[in-house]
């Protein structure tokens, strides 16, 4: 997969955040000829220097709500991962125009940008939530895709190429429910379970990367590509936990949280129709009708209400003991349960 990075000029919007630190580290001893980072945060972007003291690696200053800052940092580059956002649920619900301005104007910008600037491909991150949204963080994300296809829509041969992802939960991410139990776990607290049967998609961050990168190998105008992924119940991953670390705490069934849903939908029996199966990936194609109303309301698709969404609560359901084997293949949980064997 990397031999088609090289010779080029990387960039990645929001490169400072966990996703960007964990593709730099994959891609920067490739032959890629430069990488740039893209954020708003200097401090982040300071450690991030100095750790890594790579000439290849290049850094911006910038917001893609921002067009020209984005349009600086574009000069050159084949391939765009586009990773910056507004990702945590309760902050975009009491600041939605906050997502709005990010999620969508910044994208619209890094999409036009790229386009502007003869981009080879550009690959936009979403997620699962995206999809039947219920909050302002998905919600936004699902126009960001509809922003990208409409794009990709009036694109030709030769233009670049436009493609999104989507994925569920990456495990052990920042502020995510893996990290919390463990801190709970170690201070001897109950853990905090909100529905004992929400399901959630489970993959690692290395996964939400192979999938970036099959996008970035195998698109076709205006695709979304979807990981499939094994999900388990918010009771099972806390049982899964608790054994791994030999703990007794009580688990307390706190309530569901603002704005979450008991299960996360991957991809729509609409998308699943005209996806293809790739094997660990969907690939949904680009919906191509043009804006011919009459189409839309006497050509329905038939097969599409003979399949089912793709969802937490269908997909494969992990049982504890496999809960546990997953979570041991995570460096950051090998390193915590390694710590707390030797306290
Ligand atoms: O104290 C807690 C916290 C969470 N959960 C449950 O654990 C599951 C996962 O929760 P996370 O908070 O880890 O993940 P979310 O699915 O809620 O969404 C997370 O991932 C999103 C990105 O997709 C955003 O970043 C979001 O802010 C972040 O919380 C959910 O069923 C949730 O209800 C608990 O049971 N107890």
């Amino acid at each position: 997969m990397l031999n088609n990075l090289v010779g080029s000029t990387v960039l990645i919007t929001g490169g400072t955040g966990s996703f960007g630190n964990e593709l730099l580290q994959l891609i920067k001893d490739s032959e890629v000829k430069e990488i740039r980072i893209f954020s708003r945060d200097e401090l982040k972007q300071e450690h991030m220097r100095i750790k890594l003291n790579n000439p290849k690696v290049k850094f911006y200053i910038g917001d893609i709500r921002e067009r020209s800052s984005v349009d600086q940092a574009m000069e050159g580059v084949d391939l765009v991962f586009h990773a910056a956002a507004l990702k945590q649920v309760p902050s975009c619900e009491f600041f939605p125009m906050q997502a709005v301005l990010t999620n969508i104007v910044g994208s619209h910008n890094v999409v036009e940008s790229a386009i502007a600037h003869k981009v080879k491909s550009l690959v936009c991150l979403s997620t699962d939530k995206a999809v039947f949204p219920v909050n302002a963080m998905g919600m936004s994300k699902g126009m960001m895709e509809k922003v990208a296809t409409a794009a990709a829509r009036r694109l030709g041969p030769g233009d670049t190429m436009i493609s999104s992802v989507r994925y569920g939960n990456v495990m052990y991410s920042r502020g995510s429910v893996i990290p919390l139990f463990i801190d709970q776990i170690k201070q001897g607290k109950p853990l905090t379970v909100t529905d004992p049967n929400m399901t959630r998609f489970l993959l690692s961050l290395r996964s939400a990367i192979d999938l970036v990168l099959f996008a970035f190998e195998h698109a076709q105008q205006g695709d979304i590509f979807v990981r499939k992924a094994p999900a388990s119940t918010v009771a099972d991953l806390a049982q899964a936990l608790k054994n791994l670390f030999k703990s007794d705490v009580p688990i307390n069934i706190i309530g569901t949280r603002h704005a979450e849903k008991l299960f996360e939908t991957l991809a729509t029996a609409g998308e699943i129709a005209q996806s293809e199966d790739m094997g660990d990936y969907l690939r949904v194609k680009m919906d191509d009708r043009d804006l011919n109303y009459a189409k839309y309301f006497t050509e329905g698709n038939v097969e599409e209400n003979l399949i089912e969404d793709y969802h937490s609560h269908n997909t494969k359901r992990l049982t504890v003991p496999e809960i546990e084997q997953l979570l041991l293949t995570l460096p950051d949980v090998q390193r915590e349960l390694a710590a707390w064997q030797s306290r």
